[in-house]
């Protein structure tokens, strides 16, 4: 097996352009038009933007999901061509196959790559586990509620142990209080397993509030990188981080760039 070399950056996309045909018409519409960004590793970078600048459409790109017309999409050091287990999605729906009990659905992607039948046990009932739920190991999805539905899709994407952590507006169908209970929860986890992580949102505190770096993108179709924002503030972070004059600073100035974007 070829050695991997450590790089600098865990993702790099490099001018990247996605186009899809619409198939109403049969013509092109370029979604993302030249995005350029570097995660590096163990990162936390959040990608906000006006509604359909292409933020999900860039994620599914990233996941090898969707071809890209221009650019180069690189993770570490490895030019991107299609999906692979060294890249995890987490959507906003959890997607659970209900006839699956919890960790049946943890270990689905594990079994699908033949992983030996006593490692992918641990491996599950320790996601299981980090994710707080330990004791619901034998539960079916329609017995839990919509932030634990979401706690075992976090456990599914950890794993298969990915190199980077994709997340596609996880929280947007949890009501408020829930949501903010698992913006804790994946902090807390993210800073466990050090994993590098791309978290896609329209919700601009939920941004500043999770992530070291966020990437605004243009209006869409055909966005690019119109801000790139490191976000300085202390970690662990917790309600007291949300009172930070540089959170609501932060937080203000995304607005005002989302704004002027949609006009
Ligand atoms: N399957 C598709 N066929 C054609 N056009 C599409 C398709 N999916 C998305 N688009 C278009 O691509 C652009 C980007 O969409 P995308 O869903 O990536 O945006 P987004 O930033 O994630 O939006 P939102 O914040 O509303 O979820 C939009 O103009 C959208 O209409």
């Amino acid at each position: 097996m070829a050695m991997k070399m450590p790089t600098e950056y865990k993702l790099v996309a490099e001018h990247v352009g996605i186009e899809y045909r619409v198939k109403r018409t049969g013509e092109y519409l370029q979604a993302v038009r030249d995005v350029s960004l570097q995660i590096k590793p163990q990162e936390f970078v959040c990608i906000v933007g006006p509604s359909g600048c292409g933020k999900s459409t860039f994620l599914n790109a990233v996941a090898g999901l969707l071809p890209f017309n221009k650019g180069h999409l690189i993770l570490d050091g490895i030019k991107i061509s299609g999906p692979g287990k060294d890249r995890a999605v987490v959507f906003q729906s959890p997607a659970l196959l209900p006839w699956r009990t919890v960790v049946g659905n943890v270990k689905y992607g594990l079994e699908l790559r033949g992983t030996d039948a006593a490692v992918m046990e641990e491996k599950s009932m320790a996601m299981i586990k980090l994710v707080g739920l330990g004791g619901n190991e034998h539960k079916y999805p329609n017995e839990l509620s919509g932030g634990m539905q979401q706690r075992v899709n976090l456990a599914r994407a950890l794993a298969s142990d990915p190199e980077l952590l994709l997340l596609d507006e996880p929280f947007s169908a949890l009501d408020a209080q829930t949501r903010e209970v698992m913006q804790n929860e994946l902090l807390r986890i993210w800073q466990e397993t050090k994993k590098t992580a791309m978290f896609i949102t329209h919700q601009i505190d939920e941004a500043v509030f999770l992530a070291d770096r966020v990437i605004v993108l243009s209006k869409g179709p055909g966005s690019v990188v119109a801000a790139d924002l490191e976000i300085k503030l202390p970690r662990p972070r917790n309600e007291a981080t949300k009172a930070d004059p540089e959170f609501l600073a932060k937080v203000a100035e995304i607005r005002e760039l989302i704004l002027n974007e949609k006009k």
